[in-house]
């Protein structure tokens, strides 16, 4: 049993078909990529996997610590809460709150306080936010934004407000992490940090991540398993040397008629 299983699942938009009997599987601890030409599925099969929209065929389950749990017709806030985050290929912060609020606000989506206890300001509730605020400055230490804590994110250059996202989808403490093209509009030095930090974060985590991405370098660097999707439907599954490798790949990625 794996820890996300998708079975033939189909998104249909009226007349069409985005998605179309997609199964695929995502293991513990594992780096996978989601790749394929402009408008092939991905992001519609990550709001598939992350309950923005539901899927008109297939099931969608994920290994909790209840048991298997089916996400199909799952508000996104319970996917979150089951153990799923992610980030936007659009940057969507609270542009005008600071950094560390940020990540704060994240956290305490997940650690509801007792209602008593944040009415009449208990200590219990200074320990706990605290202990939370340690948390977040934590998390951004990784992340070399220890220095931001108090700047606006609008502030932030393009490149940091791409890794605030992550840390605070880092910050619901997930199983799973999907990055919808991370590494969009960085340059050469920041996608090189980037990279690095994917790795580190799935490492020190142990969390799974899915991501879309573009840039083939990166993909090819990091994922230890590549899905293809072209049309809407997945051509290949591979090592990222199999998926180089793969014709039916390569004929999508250049086009032209085999
Ligand atoms: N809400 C929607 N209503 C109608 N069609 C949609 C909707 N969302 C996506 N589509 C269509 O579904 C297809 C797949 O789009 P999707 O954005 O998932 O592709 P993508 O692989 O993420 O593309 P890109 O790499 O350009 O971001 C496209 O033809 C798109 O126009």
């Amino acid at each position: 049993m794996s820890l996300l299983d998708v079975k033939e699942v189909t998104k249909t938009f009226g007349g069409l078909t985005a998605v179309s009997d997609v199964t695929m599987h995502l293991e513990e601890n594992e780096l996978v990529a989601l790749i394929g030409p402009n408008g092939a599925g991905k992001t519609t099969l990550f709001n598939l996997l992350t309950g923005v929209i539901t899927p008109t065929e297939g099931v969608i389950a994920l290994q909790t610590d209840n048991g298997l749990q089916t996400l199909n017709k799952v508000k996104p806030y319970k996917v979150a809460q089951a153990g799923l985050a992610r980030t936007f290929q659009n940057i969507r912060l609270f542009k005008e709150l600071t950094v560390l609020d940020n990540v704060l606000i994240a956290m305490t989506a997940k650690n509801k306080e007792g209602f008593l206890e944040s009415i009449f300001r208990l200590p219990s509730f200074y320990r706990k936010e605290e202990a939370l605020k340690q948390q977040a400055v934590d998390l951004l230490k990784i992340f070399g934004m220890e220095d931001q804590l108090d700047v606006l994110a609008s502030n932030l250059p393009y490149g940091a407000q791409r890794r605030l996202e992550i840390v605070r989808a880092l910050a619901t403490k997930p199983k799973i992490l999907f990055l919808d093209e991370p590494a969009a509009g960085m340059n050469p030095e920041e996608t090189a940090d980037l990279t690095r930090l994917i790795r580190q974060i799935q490492n020190d985590f142990h969390i799974t991540v899915l991501l879309i991405e573009h840039d083939m370098s990166l993909v090819m660097d990091i994922a230890q398993r590549i899905y293809v999707l072209e049309y809407g439907k997945l051509i290949a599954e591979g090592t990222p040397a199999e998926i180089q490798q793969n014709k039916r790949v390569i004929q999508a990625y250049l086009g032209g008629d085999d």
